[in-house]
This record gives C-alpha cells, structure tokens and sequence, in this order.
C-alpha cells in the first residue's frame, strides 16, 4: 500500500489533491501535513514511498524539506508543486534530488502519470536494494564454499602461483588427481582476475558425447543437425569477456581438440552450421587428472593443443602428499557441513584425526569431506578414534 505525504500551506489545493489520489487508486494511504516544518516531522517518524511538496510554504519552504530530508534519507522521492514564478526554484530541486516537478494548477493527467512514476521507481529501488543485500549474502556463501584450506608447503605454493598468474591474460592448465581441489584453484584464478565481474564457465568435456561437444562448446544454429530445433549459444559465447574452464581435457576426443585449438589460435568461433565466425574475448583455463605427456605419445592428445594450454602448469598434489592440511580440513567441513544440512557442529578429538591422518586417501579431498559427513551423522561428540575407526573402513 504506497504511503503518500502531501505538504501544502494552502487548504483548498491540499484537499484537491489528495481527492485526486484517492479517487485514482483506494490502495493509496494519504496523509497530509499544512507546512514545511509539520511535513519534515511527518517524514521523520513515518515511512513514505512518495512526498508532494509545495515550494513556496511558511515557516520552511519545500526546497529546505527536500534538502533536510533527503540528508537522512536519500532514496525518498519528492514530487515538487512549483507555482507561478518559481519555475526555476523546481528546476533547481530537481538537481538537489527531487523525481519531478509539476506547475499549479496540477494537470491532471500529468501529475498521476508522475505520482505512479515516482511509486514505481520507489518499488523497483526497494527491489534493487533487496536483490543487492541478497547477492552479497549468496556471493558471502560461494566465497565461504569456495575456501582453499590447509597450511601445507604444497598450498601455499600454488596460492604464490595463483597470486602471480590470475590477472595476467596466461592459459593455465591445471593438473592432479581427481578431487584434489583443480576446480577450486580453477575458481580462485577467475576470481582475483579482473575479468570477476564476467561469467566463468565450466564444461566438463568427459561428461559431454563426443558428437555433441562442438555445439555445446561453439554453440549452433537452427537446423544444423537433427535435434538443431533453436539456435544456441555455446559456452564459448557465454564466456565471452569472463573465463573458460575445460575441466577433463585430457578425455576430450581428437576433433574437438581441433576445434579448441582454432578457437584458441584465432580467437574467433562459429556456430555449429553457421558461416559467420563470432570474436569472442575468453580467458581459458583447463584441467586434467591424466599424464598429457603421455596421451600425447600415444597419440591420444594434440601436442600443439598442449602448449597454447599449457603456458603455466599448476600441479595439485593428491591428499597423501599433504597430510598436514587434513586436521584444518576435517575442521572446516566439519563446520561447513553442519551450517549446510543443519546437523549438530560436533569436533574432532586429537586421536580421531590422527587415525585419518594415517588413512590413504586416494579419493583426494573429496572423500574426505565425505567421510567427516558420515562422521558428523554418526559418531559421537566429540568424534573419537573409535568411531573413526568403525565408520571409516580403509
Ligand atoms: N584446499 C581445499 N580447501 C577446502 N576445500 C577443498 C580444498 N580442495 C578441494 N576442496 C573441496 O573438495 C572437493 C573436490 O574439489 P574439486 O572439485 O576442486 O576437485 P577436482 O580436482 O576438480 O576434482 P575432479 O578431478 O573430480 O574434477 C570440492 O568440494 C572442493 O570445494
């Protein structure tokens, strides 16, 4: 229910007024205040979506009302009623803050096309707001999800590389075991690059069928093949100005390599079944937990593709070479987990880390994560090396 105040010396324009907005919509709540001084108490101590304020008032005129109040509020919206002479004194308002101004005597029209303008400019800046708080809390959750633990030499010098390289325009492949955190070093790099503000876009090239990896990197047009029903951006487009990330590289098929490879020499693409190629400004990182040497020599991966790649290689070393990492690990997920699903915080006791420090971890840090969620659900309080040792077979 938008709340109007109205603030007008003179008792005849006064009622006018907020017959007009009555009669126009019952949903308005109108108050009415009968001079400067009584409509800044007004907006003191009530919420309004929308202030029509006279200029020429006793004891305060409307421009020192506007000033006053938007000093400590300045998403109110004023709607300025000039009379003859002071045209100027509106114009003047405007530039201090005000939405708008109309002449006396009001044309109707006029001034309700610009009350339910100056409302729905209140109702879209409310929403802004609301959507700006609620994206700082959603990037708050990302950043907290995102967060790369552990004090181990190994770390630490992946974070000194990460440092070096984000914001350099430098392909990056990254190389480990599966789950041993190629994403999240893949993460952190598009976020302290200045391309944070753009998209960065994953594709897990294992996870897509060969035949249908050129669209779905390059995107196609209507029509190009059976099931073409509408026209596609590929990931490459939606990267455009962000990053690319080509995680599983190494199980990406020979023809697709070829693909990639011209997108890369060239920085141009096209569309599956398009003549037309698209500039496309893209940042590529890719990952891999096989030996590319290797599928190299066998004939299984392009060595040209290799090196546009491969201009700075970032190794992430499995779990087993960084045991050191595990007991800040267990911590985090620990409270991860709980502040997730709700479940009990629980801690770890001494012994009950130890034991897992032992354990051989060929699942990387994504066991693990998953063995303290079996451990939060079904050991005891402080978790003990007992329960370690009954729920967690190795
Ligand atoms: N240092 C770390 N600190 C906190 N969490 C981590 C760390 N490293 C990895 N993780 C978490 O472990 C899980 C696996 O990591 P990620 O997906 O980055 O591994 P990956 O090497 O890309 O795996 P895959 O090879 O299977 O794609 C994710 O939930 C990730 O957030």
């Amino acid at each position: 229910m938008p709340k109007i105040l109205i603030i007008e010396d003179e008792a005849a324009i006064r009622n006018v007024i907020k017959n007009i907005l009555l009669d126009e919509d019952k949903s308005y709540e109108v108050e009415v205040a009968e001079d400067g001084m009584d409509g800044l108490n007004k907006i003191n101590e009530t919420d309004y979506d929308l202030i029509i304020s006279d200029i020429k008032m006793p004891k305060k005129d409307g421009v020192q009302v506007l000033v006053e109040a938007l000093e400590n509020n300045p998403d109110l919206s004023f709607l300025m009623i000039s009379g003859h002479g002071d045209i100027e004194t509106a114009v003047d308002c405007i530039k201090k803050g005000a939405f708008d101004y109309i002449s006396k005597p009001p044309d109707l029209n006029r001034f309700l096309s610009t009350v339910r303008n100056a409302l729905d400019k209140k109702v879209l800046l409310t929403k802004n707001k609301e959507l700006t708080t609620e994206n700082k809390a959603l990037k708050r959750k990302v950043a907290k999800q995102y967060e790369m633990v552990g004090d181990s030499s190994a770390l630490n010098t992946i974070r000194e590389i990460i440092d070096k390289v984000a914001d350099t325009e430098a392909r990056i492949l990254i190389t480990g075991p599966n789950g041993s955190g190629k994403e999240l070093v893949a993460h952190h790099i598009h976020e302290k690059s200045s391309r944070n503000k753009m998209p960065l876009i994953e594709v897990n090239c294992a996870a897509i069928p060969s035949e249908l990896i050129e669209s779905e990197l390059f995107g196609h047009v209507k029509g190009s093949f059976t099931g073409a029903h509408k026209d596609k951006e590929g990931k490459f487009e939606l990267a455009n100005g962000g990053t690319i990330f080509l995680d599983e590289i190494g199980d990406m098929s020979l023809s697709a390599q070829a693909k990639v490879l011209r997108a890369l020499q060239e920085g141009k693409i096209s569309r599956v079944g398009a003549d037309r190629e698209i500039k496309v400004d893209v940042r590529v990182l890719a990952a891999t937990n096989k030996d590319l040497r290797k599928e190299i020599a066998e004939g299984k991966f392009r060595e040209d593709l290799y090196h546009r790649l491969a201009v700075i290689v970032i190794e992430v070393p499995g779990l087993n070479d960084r045991k050191e990492d595990i007991s800040e690990l267990v911590n985090h997920f620990a409270v991860q987990i709980a502040d997730a699903t709700g479940m009990a915080q629980k801690s770890f006791s001494a012994d009950a880390v130890k034991t897992l420090e032992k354990y051989d971890w060929t699942g990387n840090i994504r066991e693990l994560r998953n063995v303290v969620e079996r451990l939060l659900i079904l050991g005891a309080n402080p978790v003990s090396k007992s329960d370690v040792e009954n729920f967690v077979k190795k």
